[in-house]
C-alpha cells in the first residue's frame, strides 16, 4: 500500500532533476515544439520533460494565439506561435529540433511530413496516420532526411509489457494459442464533438483505443496477422455523419504462428441499466499450450498493474514490473510516457534505446486497422488531402 501511494505521489509530483550543466549532459539539449495545445500534451510530454535533462520545452503552437500564449505560460514553454500560420511558423523556427505531434489523427500525416521537411525529428501520436500508405511515406521521408520518427505507443516502453513479452519468449508457457486484448472507456470519456467522433479527422473506436489492441496483439503474438476472420462494429450514432464512425468494434484475426487474436474496443461504454458504470476493460491475455499470462492494465501500468502467470497444473503467481532493475534506466514512478521519452531522446542522440518501435511495425499496425475497417464495412479513414511538396514527393 505504501509503495502504491509513494508511486502515485511521484507520478503526480516527479522530483525535479538537478539542473544540468552543459558538460554534465549526456547529449545536446533538444528543443521540443508542440503542435497544438492538446489535452494529452501534459501527460505525454510536459510532465515527463521535467525529469529529462536533455529535453527543453521550447515552443508550442496553437491555432488561437491567446491560447498558445496561455498554454506556454502555464506549462513553461519558452515561446508560443499562434494564429493561422502558427504551426508552420513553429516548424520554420531553426531552434526547434524535435516536434511533438498530438494533432487529431487526420492531421498527423500532413504535419509530420511538414515537420520532417523542415528537418525536425517527430514524436507522433498514435495512431500514426489514417492509412498504411501515409505511414510508409512518413518513414521513407524520415529515412531520406536521417530523422527519427516514433509512433507514441507509450505502453510498449514500460517494464510491465516488456516483462510479459519476456515470459512468453522464455518458452515457460509453450506455444501461443490465443491472444485477447480489450480496451474500453466509460460513457462520456469522449464527449459529443470530440475529435474521436469525427470521421474526417480520423475518428472511431478502432483508430482510438482499438489501435492499441491491434498493436498489443501483434506485439505479444510476436508475429503479424494473416487475415481478419471476423469484424463487427457499431456506429457512434444513427446520424449520417457517424455512419463510418465506430463506437465499438470486435475482431478476430488469424496470426502467422497459427494462434488466434481476439480484440475489442469501446470508446463509450454505456452504463449498465443506464445507472451503473462498468469497470473499464484494460487487459491483455495470452493463452499458451502450457498456461496463461494476463496483464491487467497494459495501457497505463505505471498507476497499477498485475501480471498473473498461471502455468497449467501449477499454482498461479503474480508479478509486478515498475522498473527494469539492475543497470537499466528508470524509476518505479516513471510513467509509460517517461520511459517513451527516454527511448526517443536516446535514439535521436545516437544511444541505443531500451525499447524501440520501428517504421515497419507502425506501417503494419495501420495496415491491419485498415483491413479490420474493410472487413466490418466501415472503410478506412479518409487519406489526407495534403500533397507533399515536390522535393518530398519522391518518397511517396
Ligand atoms: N498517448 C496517449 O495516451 C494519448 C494519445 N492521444 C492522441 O493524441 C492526439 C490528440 O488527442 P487529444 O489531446 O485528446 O486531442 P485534443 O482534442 O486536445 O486536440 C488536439 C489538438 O488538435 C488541434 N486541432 C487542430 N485542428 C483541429 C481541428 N480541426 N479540430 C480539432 N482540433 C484540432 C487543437 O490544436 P490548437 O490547440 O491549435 O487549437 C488541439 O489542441 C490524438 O491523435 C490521440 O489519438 C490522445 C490521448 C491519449
Ligand atoms: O490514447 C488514448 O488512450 C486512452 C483512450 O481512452 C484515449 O481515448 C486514447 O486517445
Amino acid at each position: 500500500m505504501l509503495a502504491f501511494l509513494s508511486r502515485i505521489y511521484y507520478i503526480l509530483n516527479p522530483p525535479q532533476t538537478r539542473t544540468p550543466t552543459y558538460d554534465t549532459l549526456p547529449g545536446k539539449p533538444l528543443n521540443f515544439g508542440c503542435l497544438g495545445a492538446a489535452k494529452i500534451a501534459p501527460a505525454a510530454l510536459i510532465k515527463p520533460s521535467r525529469t529529462h535533462p536533455e529535453v527543453v520545452l521550447y515552443a508550442v503552437a496553437a491555432r488561437d494565439a491567446k491560447r498558445a500564449d496561455e498554454f506556454a505560460k502555464k506549462h513553461g514553454f519558452l515561446k508560443s506561435f499562434g494564429g493561422l500560420g502558427g504551426y508552420q511558423d513553429m516548424l520554420d523556427d531553426p531552434a526547434v529540433d524535435v516536434v511533438y505531434n498530438p494533432l487529431p489523427n487526420g492531421l498527423h500525416f500532413e504535419w509530420t511530413m511538414k515537420a520532417l521537411a523542415a528537418g525536425k525529428h517527430v514524436l507522433l501520436e498514435k495512431p500514426a496516420t489514417c492509412t498504411a500508405a501515409e505511414a510508409a511515406a512518413i518513414y521513407a521521408l524520415a529515412k531520406r532526411k536521417n530523422l527519427v520518427v516514433l509512433e507514441a505507443f507509450h505502453y510498449r516502453f514500460h517494464p510491465a509489457i516488456q516483462r510479459v513479452k519476456a515470459i512468453i519468449d522464455s518458452g515457460e508457457l509453450g506455444a501461443i494459442k490465443r491472444v485477447e486484448a480489450a480496451l474500453t472507456a466509460p460513457e462520456g470519456t469522449a464527449p459529443e464533438g470530440d475529435i474521436r467522433w469525427d470521421y474526417n479527422l480520423g475518428g472511431g473506436s478502432t483508430m482510438d483505443p482499438g489501435c492499441y489492441t491491434v498493436n498489443v496483439l501483434r506485439y505479444l503474438a510476436g508475429c503479424e496477422p494473416t487475415s481478419v476472420l471476423t469484424a463487427k462494429a457499431i456506429p457512434y450514432s444513427d446520424r449520417p455523419e457517424h455512419k463510418q464512425v465506430d463506437r465499438i468494434f470486435w475482431a478476430t484475426l488469424a496470426m502467422e504462428n497459427e494462434s488466434i487474436g481476439e480484440i475489442h474496443a469501446n470508446l463509450d461504454e454505456k452504463k449498465l441499466w443506464g445507472i451503473i458504470p462498468r469497470m473499464p476493460k484494460l487487459s491483455a491475455v495470452v493463452e499458451c499450450e502450457n498456461g496463461t499470462v494476463e496483464l491487467f492494465n497494459f495501457l497505463i501500468p505505471h498507476f497499477y498493474h498485475s501480471i498473473r502467470v498461471h502455468p497449467r497444473g501449477k499454482a498461479a503467481r503474480v508479478e509486478k514490473a515498475y522498473s527494469f532493475g539492475g543497470a537499466a534506466k528508470g524509476e518505479v514512478w516513471w510513467t509509460t510516457y517517461r520511459y517513451q521519452l527516454e527511448a526517443f531522446v536516446d535514439q535521436i542522440q545516437g544511444r541505443t534505446p531500451q525499447t524501440w518501435i520501428n517504421g515497419e511495425d507502425t506501417v503494419a499496425n495501420m495496415k491491419w486497422i485498415e483491413v479490420i475497417y474493410a472487413k466490418d464495412g466501415f472503410g478506412s479513414r479518409p487519406a489526407s488531402k495534403y500533397q507533399p511538396c515536390a522535393e518530398d514527393e519522391r518518397t511517396m
